[in-house]
């Protein structure tokens, strides 16, 4: 069994349930197994369930991973989430309000929740965080992210992510994100600690939008250097609206932030980038309710709304956004090189400026 070399102090929560058995919250699974923890998996598909008795393989995961005995697998709601001592939500964002109100009767009191899915609501563009604060009042609150292709986790690859919660301090041995940390901590997935919820949430939420115009550019043969500007931008674009909502620059510059655009950004393993690609293409690209999630697509509207609503120049985001209701990619491509030229503009100082709505920084 692997140890951690991160806050050993730090006792461990013993028993993990996880809420949602897409590729993200079985390799989750997988990592707390490995770290020594009991793990079970609610699994909301019957065929993931009886696949799962019959092979050991989550038809969701894309790699060819046995899933250890020691992991339950199960559609049974309350059974999954009601012995554990922390709870990750890991179903795709527009129904993580849905599955934090069906576990908020089944949770025990006061258990921690850690928030892995990465997006804004549609609706009320609030946060997951928020959202999940709402449906779960009473429990404390993590949010889990950073660049982990699921298939690479699953396979045990090294990772490292961002634990996050509100509320600043000093990580103590007992601090939340310390614990969750330890939890999951071992010699290939190593856990940062954060207090910027905020920032965390908008580095996952954005690059997925952002990632789609690379994918885009990708397929219309657009080159690196457009790629490399895509990010640069993009990671303006995320800074400003993280800032705007109360994040701290230097978070968009930690793994939720550049390290996961420079993940998504550039391979075809990701979702959002192939999505992409496939449009920039001219192809139509596979997508189901059913099938993965591609949380970029959903949430160009969701990024959108919340960046009108708040006067935050998004320019590429709105430029997918557009794309996706049916605008010319070229057109929007395009559009992105024009305007009055400006002192570039990524720096913390400078992402509070540009925060100012009056700005129409591109
Ligand atoms: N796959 C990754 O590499 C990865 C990594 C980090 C974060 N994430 C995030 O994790 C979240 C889950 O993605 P994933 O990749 O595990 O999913 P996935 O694409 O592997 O599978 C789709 C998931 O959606 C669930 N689902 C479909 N309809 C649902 C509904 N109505 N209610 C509840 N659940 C429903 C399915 O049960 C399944 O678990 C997303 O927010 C994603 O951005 C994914
Ligand atoms: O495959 P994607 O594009 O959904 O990305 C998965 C993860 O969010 C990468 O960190």
């Amino acid at each position: 069994m692997a140890t951690s070399a991160l806050s050993p102090a730090s006792v461990p929560f013993g028993r993990v349930a996880v809420v949602g058995a897409g590729a993200w919250g079985t390799a989750l699974a997988l990592t707390a197994l490995r770290a020594g923890r009991a793990a079970s998996l609610w699994a909301r598909e019957d065929h993931v369930v009886a696949a799962v008795a019959a092979s050991r393989r989550n038809p969701f995961l894309t790699v060819p991973v046995d899933l250890p005995a020691a992991l339950t697998v199960s559609g049974d709601l309350g059974a999954v989430v009601g012995g554990a001592d922390l709870v990750l939500l890991v179903t795709p964002s527009q129904h993580l309000r849905a599955m934090a109100r069906r576990c908020a009767p089944l949770l025990g009191s006061g258990v921690p929740v850690v928030v892995c899915a990465k997006g804004v609501e549609g609706d009320s563009g609030a946060l997951m965080s928020d959202v999940v604060a709402a449906e779960l009042p009473g429990h404390p609150l993590a949010v889990l992210s950073g660049p982990t292709f699921a298939a690479e986790v699953a396979l045990d690859l090294p990772t490292a992510v961002t634990v996050a919660t509100a509320g600043g301090g000093a990580f103590g041995p007992e601090h939340l994100a310390a614990r969750i940390a330890v939890t999951f901590a071992s010699s290939t997935f190593r856990p940062y600690l954060s207090d910027d919820v905020v920032g965390v949430e908008i580095g996952g939420a954005v690059k997925n939008v952002i990632a789609i115009a690379c994918g885009i550019a990708a397929g219309r043969g657009l080159g690196s250097n457009a790629r490399a500007a895509l990010i640069t931008r993009g990671l303006a674009e995320l800074t400003r609206l993280g800032v705007a909502l109360g994040a701290r620059p230097e978070t968009l510059g930690g793994l939720a932030g550049v390290g996961d655009l420079v993940l998504t950004c550039s391979s075809e393993q990701s979702r959002n980038f192939s999505f992409g690609k496939a449009l920039g293409e001219g192809r139509a690209p596979q997508r189901s309710d059913d099938g993965p999630v591609v949380e970029g697509a959903v949430n160009a509207a969701s990024v959108g709304a919340l960046s009108r609503r708040l006067g935050i120049p998004m320019p590429i985001c709105a430029g997918v956004e557009a794309i996706l209701g049916g605008a010319a990619i070229d057109e929007i491509m395009a559009g992105l090189m024009v305007g009055d030229l400006r002192p570039e503009a990524l720096t913390a100082e400078n992402a509070v400026r540009i925060a100012n709505p009056a700005s129409t920084d591109r």
